[in-house]
């Protein structure tokens, strides 16, 4: 999710999304800001009561984003030691709305998933349509014959918490 604050209907999808998830007794792992809509995420799940932990490069620190009210904040080395680490200790990705980063964050887990490097849904979180875009490049994508239809079902669309809470079993 955007590290930046987005659209009014997306920081509103992110409030009742990180409070339906501590609600449902799951934690969050994400990338440790305060800012933008991940740290609207952060902050309701931690109002709800839910255990949110962060994992932020050590320069961002020093750039004073990281959130000070979490249940634990890892501090690595470099933004493959944060995605890394994110995989390892997920289970299961959500993407919401967002810019590049974001983007370089759901294509890595969908791209390790087809790898088989890890067996974790993976979601994106659509909000108004944001994702559309990125579906038809992908459904271009099997058209065009590289990537199988096969590997382009392993990315779910999910539309509400219940949808995600689903991905959790
Ligand atoms: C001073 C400074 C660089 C400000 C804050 N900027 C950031 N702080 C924390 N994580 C970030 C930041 N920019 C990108 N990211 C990472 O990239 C993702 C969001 O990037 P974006 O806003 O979608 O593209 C986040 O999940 C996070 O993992």
């Amino acid at each position: 999710m955007g590290s930046s604050p987005g659209r009014p209907q997306d920081q509103a999808a992110a409030v009742v999304l990180g409070r339906a998830v501590a609600e449902a007794g799951h934690g969050i792992v994400y990338g440790g800001a305060h800012v933008g809509l991940m740290g609207v995420l952060a902050d309701a799940a931690l109002a709800a009561g839910g255990e949110v932990v962060g994992v932020l490069p050590q320069n961002l620190v020093e750039r004073e984003v990281g959130h000070e009210g979490l249940t634990r904040l890892e501090l690595v080395g470099t933004m493959h030691e944060r995605k890394a680490r994110m995989v390892d200790l997920a289970d299961a990705f959500v993407a919401l709305p967002g810019g590049v980063g974001t983007l370089d964050e759901v294509v890595e887990a969908l791209s390790w998933s087809h790898l088989s490097l890890h067996a974790k849904p993976v979601a994106v979180y659509d909000v108004d349509g944001f994702w559309q875009p990125f579906l038809d490049l992908l459904g271009g994508m099997v058209e065009g014959g590289y990537v199988a239809a096969s590997a382009r079902a392993q990315l779910r669309v999910v539309r509400s918490p219940a949808e995600v809470l689903e991905l959790l079993g």
